[in-house]
C-alpha cells in the first residue's frame, strides 16, 4: 500500500499504525490518490472503522454493545417519507475524516438539520444520524491486543472537551468502581468484535443512570492516552509496537496514583498564539510531576493542538490544585495554596490540647495537614459533608479525636474510603475508657485504626506510615525518626551508667 511505504513489512499485520497514516492524510490529498488508484480503503475492518462509521456502528449493534440509536441517511425526505421520526438533539456525523469536532454537527430543529447536512457537504459526503446521547461524562479507555490475541486495558479515563475537541483527560475516571467495570466491559467486548492488532482507544459515555454506550473506536495510539507516557508502566506507544510486532503485552497500570493531561490548544492565530502557548509551557516547567510535549507544528491556529502537558501526582486532588496553578486558577497572592493530606479533625476546641500533637507531628514531617472541628451531634451535617468529600479533595487520611461518646471517628470511616485514626480523649469523667470504647469496638466492615487514651503523637506517626507506602521519602524520615529514638535512648542509658541513678536525676530537676 502506498501510503505507508515506511511500513511495508508489516502490510500483512492488520494494525492501527496504518490507519494512523491513513487519518494524517487529508480529504484532498485522499482524493488525490484513489483518482490515481490508490487504494485508500484497506480491506482489514480496523481500518474500515474510520472510513465508515456506520458499517462498523452495524458491527456492533450485531454484538449487542450499548450504543446510541444511530441509522444512515440518504436523503432526509425519503427517510420521513418512510415513517422515520427524528427526535432532536441529533448528532450528524460524516463517515469520513470526522475527528477532534470536524465532520460532526448537532441539529436541534429540522431546519438546523438541513443546514447541518449541507455544512457537512451534503448527502454524497456519507452521513448518518444519530440520536444525541445525554451523557453525564464522556470515558475512554485504552484497550490493546496482541497477534496472539492477549488484550490488555488501561485505566478508564475521563475525557473534557472544549468546543468538541479534548481538552483535558483524567485519569482514573472519577466514577464509581461499578462504572469502571462497566466501562471496560464495554470497551473490552467492542474490541472483541474487531479484527486487528494494536492499540485501540474506545470512547464510551456515560449517562445520568448509569448506563455505558459505547461511542466511538479510534484503532490507534489516542489523545486519551497520552497521560500513559508518563503515567503508566507500558506507554500507549510503546504497547502498540509490542502488540504489532508481536512481543508480550506491557503493564498498563499507573505507576502514578493520578494523572491529568491538559492539551495545548491553540489560543489565538499566529505569534499571538505561540506567545500565549510558551507563557503556558513556562508555567508547567515550574509544576511538580509535569511534562511538556510540544509537537513543533509550524502553523499556530486557534483550537489546533499544539502539545499537551501530563501532570502527575500522589492524589487526585495533589493533580487537580497543580493544574490550577498551572493554568493561574486559586491562587493566594500568586501563590498556590498547598493541598492538605491529612485532615485533622475533633468534636471539640476541648480536645485541641490532646490533638495539637498529631500537628506537630505532621508538621515535623512536612506533612501538609488542616485542623478542623467537626462533632458527630453537633455539627451532624458538616461530619457528612466533611467525611463523603475528603478524599475528593485530595485529603489521604483522616485523624479522628474526641472524648466521652466519641462517635465521629466511626462515623467518619463509614462515610470514606480513606484509612481512619481514632484518638480516645480523656473527658472529665471515666478516665477516657468511655472514648476508648467508643471508637475501638467498631462492627465488621468498618474499621478505625485506634490510638491509646490521648497518644495523638502515635496518631500522627501512623499517619506518616501509611502516606509512606506510596512515599519513599516519609518513609525513609520514619526510618531516621526511628533511629533518632534509639539514639536518644542510648544516650540516656549512657548518661544513667557514667554518673548513677542519682545524678541522673539531680540533672533533670
Ligand atoms: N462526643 C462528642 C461529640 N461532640 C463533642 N464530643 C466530645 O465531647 C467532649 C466534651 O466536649 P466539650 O468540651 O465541647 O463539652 C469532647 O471530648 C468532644 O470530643
Amino acid at each position: 500500500m502506498m501510503i505507508v511505504p515506511q511500513f511495508k513489512n508489516l502490510q500483512k499485520v492488520r494494525c492501527g499504525v496504518l490507519t494512523v497514516e491513513i487519518e494524517h492524510v487529508d480529504a484532498a490529498t485522499l482524493e488525490k490518490l484513489e483518482q490515481q488508484g490508490v487504494d485508500c480503503q484497506p480491506k482489514a475492518s480496523t481500518i474500515r472503522i474510520i472510513q465508515d462509521k456506520y458499517l462498523q456502528k452495524v458491527h456492533f449493534s450485531r454484538h449487542s454493545i450499548p450504543l446510541p440509536k444511530f441509522m444512515q441517511i440518504d436523503d432526509l425526505n425519503s427517510a420521513k417519507q418512510a415513517g422515520v421520526l427524528f427526535n432532536y438533539p441529533l448528532m450528524i456525523k460524516s463517515k469520513r475524516l470526522a475527528y477532534d469536532g470536524r465532520g460532526n454537527a448537532v441539529a436541534n430543529s429540522e431546519e438546523e438539520l438541513s443546514s447541518a447536512v449541507d455544512a457537512l457537504g451534503g448527502y454524497d459526503r456519507g452521513l448518518y444520524v444519530e440520536k444525541w446521547a445525554p451523557f453525564v461524562k464522556e470515558l475512554s479507555v485504552i484497550v490493546v491486543r496482541g497477534r496472539d490475541n492477549s488484550v490488555v486495558c488501561y485505566p478508564v479515563v475521563e475525557t473534557i472537551h472544549r468546543e468538541n475537541i479534548c481538552h483535558i483527560v483524567k485519569s482514573p475516571a472519577d466514577v464509581s468502581w461499578k462504572i469502571m467495570k462497566l466501562a471496560t466491559d464495554v470497551a473490552f467486548r467492542a474490541v472483541s468484535s474487531l479484527e486487528g492488532a494494536g492499540v485501540f482507544a474506545v470512547e464510551l459515555f456515560l449517562t445520568a443512570d448509569g448506563q455505558i454506550l459505547l461511542n466511538e473506536v479510534a484503532p490507534r495510539p489516542h489523545n486519551s492516552g497520552h497521560h500513559t507516557i508518563e503515567s503508566c508502566y507500558t506507554s500507549q506507544y510503546e504497547q502498540h509496537l509490542r502488540a504489532v510486532v508481536g512481543l508480550p503485552l506491557g503493564d498498563p497500570s499507573m505507576k502514578a496514583p493520578a494523572a491529568i493531561m491538559y492539551n495545548i490548544l491553540g489560543e489565538d492565530e499566529g505569534e499571538p498564539g505561540f506567545l500565549l502557548a510558551h507563557q503556558l509551557i513556562g508555567r508547567a516547567l515550574g509544576i511538580p510531576g509535569a511534562s511538556v510535549h510540544w509537537y513543533d507544528k509550524p502553523e499556530m491556529r486557534k483550537q489546533r493542538k499544539m502539545g499537551h502537558i501530563t501532570i502527575v501526582g500522589p492524589s487526585v486532588g495533589v493533580v487537580k490544585a497543580r493544574l490550577r496553578s498551572m493554568l493561574r486558577e486559586e491562587t493566594v497572592d500568586g501563590e498556590t495554596a498547598v493541598l492538605p493530606r491529612v485532615g485533622i479533625i475533633m468534636g471539640s476546641d476541648s480536645d485541641l490540647p490532646v490533638m495539637k500533637d498529631a500537628a506537630k507531628i505532621l508538621r515535623e514531617f512536612d506533612v501538609p495537614t488542616e485542623v478542623r472541628i467537626v462533632s458527630a451531634h453537633r455539627t451532624p451535617e458538616y461530619m457528612v459533608s466533611y467525611a463523603s468529600s475528603a478524599w475528593k479533595r485530595g485529603i489521604q487520611v483522616i485523624i479522628a479525636g474526641a472524648g466521652g461518646a466519641a462517635h465521629l471517628p466511626g462515623m467518619v470511616a463509614a462515610l470514606t474510603p480513606l484509612p481512619v485514626i481514632g484518638v480516645p480523649v480523656r473527658a472529665s469523667t471515666l478516665d477516657g475508657l468511655d472514648s476508648l470504647l467508643s471508637i475501638v469496638q467498631m462492627p465488621r466492615g468498618v474499621p478505625v485504626a485506634t490510638v491509646a487514651i490521648n497518644n495523638a503523637t502515635n496518631a500522627g506517626l501512623l499517619a506518616v506510615r501509611i502516606l509512606g507506602v506510596r512515599d519513599l521519602n516519609l518513609q525513609t524520615r520514619m526510618a531516621q525518626y526511628l533511629e533518632d529514638r534509639r539514639d536518644e535512648v542510648l544516650a540516656k542509658g549512657e548518661k544513667l551508667e557514667e554518673g548513677g541513678w542519682e545524678d541522673y536525676l539531680n540533672s533533670q530537676r
